[in-house]
This record gives structure tokens, C-alpha cells and sequence, in this order.
């Protein structure tokens, strides 16, 4: 007969317990059949929600803000009207949670959900690169023109490919993903609170985080019109896959961790990873303002004060405050962000840990990428710029 306690955590544990204990080392429990990949309701459903995000796009904007300068001298127009399809998408999710909508069935499908999220990434982005044979040479991006289909085709051709003002790459880069993301997150919060009687504080730790941060990025929306996705980089296969099908579903792998492998976890070492995170959302937060104000007007009374280095372009750089730290402080903070995620699955298992090791290489990437841009932008202040500040992106470290 099996003892009692094995029998009360099948209880609550119920059909979870076929996971077994996280393990680091040897083979995949099972790995799924082509048959677990493909739904086609898995399929209407993402299209339904990217049908739903495109309708809350379209909706009226609080401000409609202009982009930077293009080849031609024109500007693009945006809508910011992120943060409003956020709380949008949660009064409608509120309303048929409780109208009986089975939110909580959502982690069960989640493979299938990724297989058909990938699979739209791959048409829409054949389609976009069909959009961009016919499109003039003046919308094409820098790096997505090479001649090569293939290459072509996986960066993309086309810098802000649109139909009439509906504006996909800034579409896919901040709502669909990153709200998908967190309505996933939530799914798991439910399922372990059906599964366990209530979500674990890991699991609330999670949520909140990671939260927060998508509510960052919405609320801060038009900050996203001056990174290098938007100015730079073209719309192909690697973005769409990266914002459609890659961050709702490997983003949300703490939290899908956790529904599996409940983690207990005292008060005291929440309260030092929320302090982490905490630290890490000050960086994040407070270099990224202070670059976009002194963008905005470098006479702004909060930034006025800051020592600056002149370039060619008339444009400055700052060289104090977090500026002056290293040369990219906002990803200084975004990394211990990433690492107070991980720290509430605890560390027998590596896969909570696969957003910090990921986003390191992202970042480490982007930041030479960054650094490449800069030097062409700005020469000489550049150089004296990173010899006034030489560490990129961890003080006496890197
Ligand atoms: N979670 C995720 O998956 C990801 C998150 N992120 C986050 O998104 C945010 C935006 O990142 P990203 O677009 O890469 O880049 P940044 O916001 O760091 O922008 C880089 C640009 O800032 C300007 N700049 C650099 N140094 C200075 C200076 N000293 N003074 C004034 N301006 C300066 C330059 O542009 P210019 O001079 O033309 O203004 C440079 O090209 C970051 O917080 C990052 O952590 C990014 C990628 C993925
Ligand atoms: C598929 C590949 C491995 C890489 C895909 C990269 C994309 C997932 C990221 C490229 C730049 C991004 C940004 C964000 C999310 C991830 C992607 C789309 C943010 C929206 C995250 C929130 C921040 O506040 C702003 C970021 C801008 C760049």
C-alpha cells in the first residue's frame, strides 16, 4: 500500500505528477508526436488574438507620435495606444473568466499554440517579403537587401512595411507577444491554483514581475520608435518569430516551470528577490528615461545638469549619470531583472535559468551591434566617448 503522503501530494499535484522531479542532467522525459504539435483550433485561436490586438491598435490613440527621420526626409505616424490594448485585453479576459471561459485549459495547449504561432510567423513573413519585391527601393532596410532570398527573407526587406497606416512591425514588436506573455502567465497562475487550492508565491512573484515589465514597455510605448528593431532593422522572419511565437512562449518558461515543479519559497528570500528586482527595474527604468528626456530636450531641468560630449551631428552624448556608469546601463538593469525572474524556481533545474543565459547572448550581441552603429554615427566623439566610459555593460567587469 503506498504511504499516505505520497497519496496527498497526487492529490495536489494530481496529473502534474507524470513531470516528476526537475532534473539537469540526461535524456528529455518524452519528446512530443508531430499529431501533439498541430491543432487547428490551437491555430484559430492565435489568429483570433492577433485579430483581437489588431482591432485594439485601431482604436482611437491617446497621442499619435511621429518616428524618426527616413531616407526620404518623411516621418512615420504611430499610435501609442499600447497601454490601453493592455487593460483592454484584461477587462475582456476578466469578463469571459467570468462569463466560464477555460483560461486555465490554456497551459495544456501551449505546445500547439507555439507550433501555430510559428507557422503564422513563417507565412506572414513569405508574405511581407512577396510586399517587398514590389515596394521602392527607399523602403527597403540597410541590412535585409543582400540579394540572397534567404537571408533576405529571415532579416527582412522591408523597414516599416504597412498597409495604408497599419504599421506591422511595431504592431508584432510591442502588443501580441508581450501581452500574449503575460495572459499565458496568468493561464498558469490559474491552472496552479486549481491544481494546488491556491498559486504559489514563486508563481505570484513571477506574474508581478514580469508584469510590471510589460506594462513598462506599453507604458512607455513610443520609446520603442528609437530602437535599432524600428530604425534599423528590417521586418523578416526573425523578428516576427521573436515577437510573435519566441517571447509569449519561451518568456513565460518560469512560470510553466513552477506549474510543474512547485517551488516553496520563505519569506525572507522573496523579499531579497524582490529587492533584486526592485534594483534592477531602478537601472532599467531610470536610464531609460534619462536617455529619452535628454532626447526629447536636453534642456529638461532633470537632465540639464549632466556632462555631455558633442558630436559632428549636433546631437550630444551624455557622459555622466547612468550614462556615465557604463554604456549601456539600461541593460545592466534589464539582466538583474532577468535573474530575480529565475531565482524563484530555484536552482535545481537550468530551464528557469534560460531566459537570463539567452538574453545575455542578446544583449551582448546587440550591444556590439549598437556600438558598430554609434561608431558610424557619431567617429570620433564615439571613441571618446568609450574612453571616457570603457565598460559596456557591467561596471569593472565587461
Ligand atoms: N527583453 C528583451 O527581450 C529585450 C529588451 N531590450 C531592452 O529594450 C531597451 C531598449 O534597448 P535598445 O534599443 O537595444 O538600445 P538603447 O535604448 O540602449 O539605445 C541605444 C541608443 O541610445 C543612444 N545612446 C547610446 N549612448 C548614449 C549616450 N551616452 N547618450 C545619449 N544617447 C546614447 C544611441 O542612439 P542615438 O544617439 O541615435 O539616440 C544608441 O544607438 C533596453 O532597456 C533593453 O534592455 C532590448 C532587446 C530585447
Ligand atoms: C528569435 C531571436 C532569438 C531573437 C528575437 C528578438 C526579439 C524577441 C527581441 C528583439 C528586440 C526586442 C525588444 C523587446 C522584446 C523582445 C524583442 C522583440 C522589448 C519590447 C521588451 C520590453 C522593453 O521595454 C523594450 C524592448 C524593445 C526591444
Amino acid at each position: 500500500m503506498a504511504p499516505q503522503g505520497s497519496q496527498a501530494e497526487l492529490e495536489f499535484g494530481g496529473p502534474l505528477a507524470r513531470s516528476g522531479p526537475a532534473r539537469l542532467l540526461g535524456p528529455p522525459p518524452y519528446l512530443p508526436e508531430l499529431e501533439e504539435l498541430w491543432s487547428p483550433w490551437a491555430l484559430l485561436l492565435c489568429l483570433t488574438w492577433l485579430g483581437l490586438q489588431a482591432a485594439l491598435y485601431l482604436l482611437p490613440a491617446r497621442k499619435v507620435a511621429e518616428g524618426q527621420e527616413l531616407k526620404d526626409k518623411s516621418r512615420l505616424r504611430y499610435p501609442i495606444n499600447g497601454f490601453q490594448a493592455l487593460v483592454l485585453t484584461a477587462l475582456l479576459v476578466g469578463l469571459g473568466v467570468s462569463a466560464g471561459l477555460p483560461l486555465s485549459a490554456l497551459p495544456e495547449m501551449l505546445l500547439p499554440l507555439a507550433f501555430a504561432a510559428t507557422l503564422t510567423a513563417f507565412i506572414f513573413s513569405l508574405l511581407l517579403y512577396l510586399k517587398a519585391l514590389v515596394a521602392p527601393a527607399s523602403a527597403l532596410a540597410p541590412g535585409g537587401n543582400s540579394g540572397n532570398p534567404i537571408y533576405d527573407f529571415f532579416l527582412g526587406r522591408e523597414l516599416n512595411p504597412r498597409i495604408c497606416s497599419f504599421d506591422f512591425k511595431y504592431f508584432c514588436e510591442l502588443r501580441p507577444g508581450l501581452i500574449g506573455w503575460v495572459l499565458i502567465n496568468l493561464a498558469l497562475l490559474m491552472q496552479e491554483a486549481e491544481l494546488r487550492g491556491s498559486p504559489s508565491l514563486a508563481m505570484w512573484l513571477v506574474n508581478g514581475f514580469q508584469l510590471l515589465y510589460v506594462g513598462d514597455a506599453l507604458w512607455h510605448e513610443e520609446a520603442v520608435l528609437t530602437t535599432m528593431d524600428i530604425i534599423h532593422d528590417g521586418f523578416g522572419f526573425m523578428l516576427a518569430f521573436g515577437d510573435l511565437a519566441w517571447v509569449p512562449f519561451t518568456y513565460s518558461l518560469q512560470a510553466q516551470f513552477l506549474l510543474y515543479h512547485p517551488e516553496p519559497l520563505g519569506l525572507p528570500l522573496a523579499s531579497v528577490i524582490c529587492l533584486i528586482n526592485a534594483v534592477g527595474y531602478y537601472i532599467f527604468r531610470g536610464a531609460n528615461s534619462q536617455k529619452n528626456t535628454f532626447r526629447k530636450n536636453p534642456s529638461d531641468p532633470r537632465v540639464a545638469d549632466l556632462e555631455t560630449i558633442s558630436t559632428a551631428t549636433g546631437r550630444r552624448l551624455l557622459v555622466s549619470g547612468w550614462w556615465g556608469m557604463v554604456r549601456h546601463p539600461n541593460y545592466l538593469g534589464d539582466l538583474i531583472m532577468a535573474l530575480a525572474w529565475s531565482l524563484p524556481c530555484g536552482v535545481s533545474h537550468l530551464l528557469p535559468y534560460f531566459y537570463l543565459l539567452y538574453f545575455t547572448a542578446l544583449l551582448v550581441h546587440r550591444e556590439a551591434r549598437d556600438e558598430q552603429q554609434c561608431l558610424q554615427k557619431y567617429g570620433l566623439a564615439w571613441r571618446a566617448y568609450c574612453r571616457r566610459v570603457p565598460y559596456r555593460i557591467v561596471p569593472y567587469i565587461y
